[in-house]
């Protein structure tokens, strides 16, 4: 209760999706400097190759071991056949932290979305996560494994607004999955967070912002973002601190306890609440 029990990542098996550029990156060279075994997965190999180049020089000692799997995560066989070659190294043992960092963007007005891109959209949020979660925890329950499952969702899990029509309501349906599995998974001592970033500054972003409408752009100048190191520590916090869900930011936490669902609250939701009361209608008017 009073933080007695932190999680060391040291000698710790985390499998870190998305983890060849930007906030995936950041939490794998995190982790590798804290001693963890890390493998990353994403879909473009030469990243990579070089995301493991700089991995390698932040090993902390000679056992670590450090790998890359190139899958596409948002089908179910993908993200099986990548959960499946990270757990040879290890006698085929369930990684003891599934950090959930793929996901990718692509804003534009919901009248230019054709049914492809649309899809894309959800594939790219929702199932990029939610298939390696479903394969994740049956290997874990199999095991009797008392693994922790970590999505990254977004402040726009939280609320919505123009240009986002193809990438919200996926991570609105992380939110959804993450709260029937915090419940569901006491069953199997399966711990599950899930963190909420604001704007992160990563290579993602830069390519976001080339189909972004210009209004959806200037609405999230009232949000100054974070880097791609701080989003990384707001993820470990979340596992650290034993917190279900987490945000890095004000204007994240005032939507969460705006609309806060089935997670824990905190002592400052009643204040927040106060503060948002009139002003969380500001992006739609
Ligand atoms: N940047 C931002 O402003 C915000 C980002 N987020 C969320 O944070 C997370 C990290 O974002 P960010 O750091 O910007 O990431 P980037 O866009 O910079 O990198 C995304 C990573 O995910 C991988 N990836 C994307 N799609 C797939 C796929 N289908 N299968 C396997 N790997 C995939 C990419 O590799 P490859 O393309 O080679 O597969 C890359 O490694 C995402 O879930 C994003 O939605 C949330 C709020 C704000
Ligand atoms: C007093 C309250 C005022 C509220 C004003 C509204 C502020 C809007 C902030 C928008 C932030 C969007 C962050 C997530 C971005 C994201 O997920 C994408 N970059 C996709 O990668």
């Amino acid at each position: 209760m009073f933080g007695g029990n932190k999680w060391v990542p040291k000698g710790q098996h985390c499998y870190v999706t998305g983890g060849s550029q930007g906030t995936g990156l950041s939490l794998a060279l995190i982790l590798v400097k804290q001693g963890a075994h890390v493998s990353i997965v994403a879909r473009d190999a030469n990243k990579l190759k070089q995301a493991v180049e700089k991995l390698e020089q932040a090993r902390q000692n000679s056992d670590q071991i450090i790998r890359w799997y190139s899958h596409s995560l948002s089908t179910y066989e993908g993200a099986a056949a990548a959960l499946e070659e990270a757990c040879k190294p290890f006698g085929g043992r369930a990684p003891d932290v599934i950090f959930n960092c793929a996901g990718s963007s692509r804003p534009a007005y919901f009248i230019e979305e054709t049914p492809e891109t649309f899809k894309t959209g959800m594939d790219n949020t929702y199932w990029v996560q939610a298939y390696t979660a479903l394969v994740a925890s049956k290997m874990m329950a199999r095991q009797k494994a008392k693994g922790k499952i970590v999505f990254v969702a977004s402040t726009l899990a939280y609320f919505s607004m123009v240009g986002y029509t193809s990438y919200s309501p996926g991570k609105f349906a992380l939110r959804g999955l993450a709260e029937a599995l915090r419940s569901e998974f006491q069953l199997y001592e399966i711990a599950v967070h899930i963190y909420y970033p604001c704007t992160i500054y990563t290579p993602g972003y830069i390519e976001e912002n080339k189909t972004k409408p210009r209004i959806t752009a200037k609405i999230e100048e009232s949000d100054s973002g974070i880097t791609p190191e701080q989003a990384a520590e707001g993820i470990l916090q979340c596992v650290q601190r034993g917190k279900f869900q987490h945000a890095s930011d004000w204007i994240t936490s005032l939507f969460r306890s705006a609309t806060r669902g089935a997670g824990p609250g905190d002592v400052l939701d009643p204040l927040r609440n106060l503060a948002s009361w009139n002003v969380i209608e500001l992006p739609v008017k």
